[in-house]
């Protein structure tokens, strides 16, 4: 078992969904709380991380809800990995996002047993497709990323190519990574649901 923090990214601006996707509810529970929940197992400290205006939203629960760090607010996703590794330390992060709300503990459970150094990032690949934002780190990674950060440098799959020891993960079932942007997948895979339980 790997000593790790949880990273739950939350600090998007949800521009396609139209409101904040955090707080958008399945079976009457919030986004956030189904990627709370699928890492809990696994993780010594939750961190939610997220930006001013959504923060007061999160309330009280087994998890810490903080901002990305000042200068790189809205950077992106990495800007909020980053800022929890900042935060925290742990030797290891399993970081997801909070548009997964099919996601549940069992990716986890099969990526953590290749958390092993040399690896420094363990991805999950679905349908040929990297999956960069559920995935496990070491901290070893934070050097590059401050790098990426500070160069303005935003994306995700590209700050992966900066990582020596990657370790790719493939996986069959594809429903936890349903990824929502918009309002029509959202009602689309909510529709389709009941034919993929
Ligand atoms: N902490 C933090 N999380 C972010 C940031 N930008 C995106 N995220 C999170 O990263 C995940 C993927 O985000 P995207 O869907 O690419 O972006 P988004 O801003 O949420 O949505 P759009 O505005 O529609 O692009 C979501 O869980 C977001 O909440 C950021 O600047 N800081």
């Amino acid at each position: 078992m790997i000593t790790a923090g949880g990273i739950v990214l939350a600090g998007g601006k949800s521009r396609r969904f139209g409101s904040p996707k955090a707080f958008a509810t399945i079976d009457g529970q919030p986004f956030y709380m189904r990627s709370v929940k699928a890492l809990m197992p696994f993780v010594k400290r939750m961190i939610i991380v997220t930006n001013e205006d959504l923060k007061p939203f999160f309330g009280k629960g087994e998890y810490d809800v903080v901002k990305d760090m000042e200068q790189y607010t809205g950077h992106g996703p990495l800007a909020g990995i980053y800022s929890a590794m900042e935060r925290f330390s742990y030797p290891w992060y399993a970081v997801v996002p909070v548009d997964v709300p099919f996601i549940d503990e069992n990716v986890f459970r099969v990526m953590l047993p290749y958390c092993q150094e040399p690896v420094q990032a363990v991805i999950p690949v679905v349908n040929g497709k990297k999956e960069p934002l559920i995935a496990i780190y070491h901290h070893s990674v934070k050097d590059s990323l401050s790098l990426q950060l500070s160069r303005g440098k935003r994306s995700v799959h590209q700050w992966l190519k900066e990582i020596p020891n990657v370790c790719e993960v493939a996986m069959e079932n594809e429903k936890p990574f349903i990824n929502i942007n918009r309002q029509w997948d959202f009602e689309t895979y909510i529709a389709k649901r009941r034919g993929m339980d």
